[in-house]
């Protein structure tokens, strides 16, 4: 049996009560580090927590040589834990059809994901989000400009568009939003386009995250602290999520 448990947001405390019993049972517990993180617990707090031997997993684990996975699924109870939910923004869905293709048992127990955490911190209304996309760390003369694309043709639907921050898990780096925010502005000025507001959230389930609506220069200079950070390029208001980003994200 293969269990696919999402985390939730923060700490150990987050997963449910149902995952929490999942991975006491579990003969192999794996933590995959890449995707996203708990940044309020390392990977010994959980060990301690969850009273078991826990092996992270980065993506080449996962997208290539999964096999340990799912050896350990075909023959004894093995989980598989997920920042957030498991199944949102990431690519484990192929690692559960792998599984199937083995005939290997699968289940989903679910975490609170960014992508709800988003709404209520901003006020921004769910049914009024268009595609997401990431933002990636440039790379040499890479400099994708998927972000903007998408934002615009959001834009143009009349809809909020949700940016994730790129994670670099080997060098211990997370996207702040300052920097994607310079990203998002050179891409919006090599096709002329402009981003008039931002809502900038950092530590989303945390006991305190920061929340914060404003232009590219108010992005900048405001000071969201700790990671993870995520940005939300919102579309024409609605008379509440304008007060609501007054009231809780110091809009002007
Ligand atoms: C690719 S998504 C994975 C989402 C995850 N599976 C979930 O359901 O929450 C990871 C990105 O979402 C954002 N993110 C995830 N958790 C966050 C948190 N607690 N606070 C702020 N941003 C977060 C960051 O930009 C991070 O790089």
């Amino acid at each position: 049996m293969l269990t696919f448990i999402g985390l939730g947001l923060f700490d150990e405390s987050d997963v449910s009560v149902r995952g929490m019993d999942a991975i006491r049972y579990a003969d192999t517990v794996f933590l995959e580090v890449y995707t996203s993180v708990l940044t309020g617990a390392s990977i010994e707090r959980l060990e301690a927590c969850y009273g078991k031997k826990i092996t992270p997993l980065y993506r080449e684990d996962v997208e290539i040589h999964a096999d340990k996975i799912l050896d350990a699924a075909e023959f004894g109870n093995a989980v598989f834990l997920t920042a957030g939910d498991s199944m949102i923004a990431t690519t484990h869905s192929d690692l559960r059809i792998r599984a199937a293709d083995r005939n290997i048992q699968t289940k989903i127990i679910h975490g609170a994901s960014i992508t709800t955490a988003v709404c209520g911190l901003s006020g921004l209304q769910n049914y009024r989000f268009g595609k997401s996309v990431s933002v990636p760390f440039p790379y040499g003369k890479w400099f994708p400009m998927t972000p903007i694309e998408v934002i615009s043709a959001n834009q143009k639907e009349n809809l909020h568009t949700l940016v994730f921050l790129d994670i670099q898990k080997d060098k211990e780096r997370y996207m702040k939003i300052s920097e994607a925010v310079d990203l998002l502005e050179e891409q919006a000025r090599r096709v002329d386009a402009k981003i008039p507001l931002y809502v900038g959230i950092a530590r989303a389930g945390s006991p305190e995250p920061a929340v914060h609506a404003g232009s590219a220069e108010e992005m900048r200079s405001f000071d969201f602290g700790s990671p993870l950070h995520i940005l939300i390029v919102p579309a024409k208001l609605h008379d509440i999520e304008r007060e609501y980003l007054e009231r809780f994200a110091g809009l002007c």
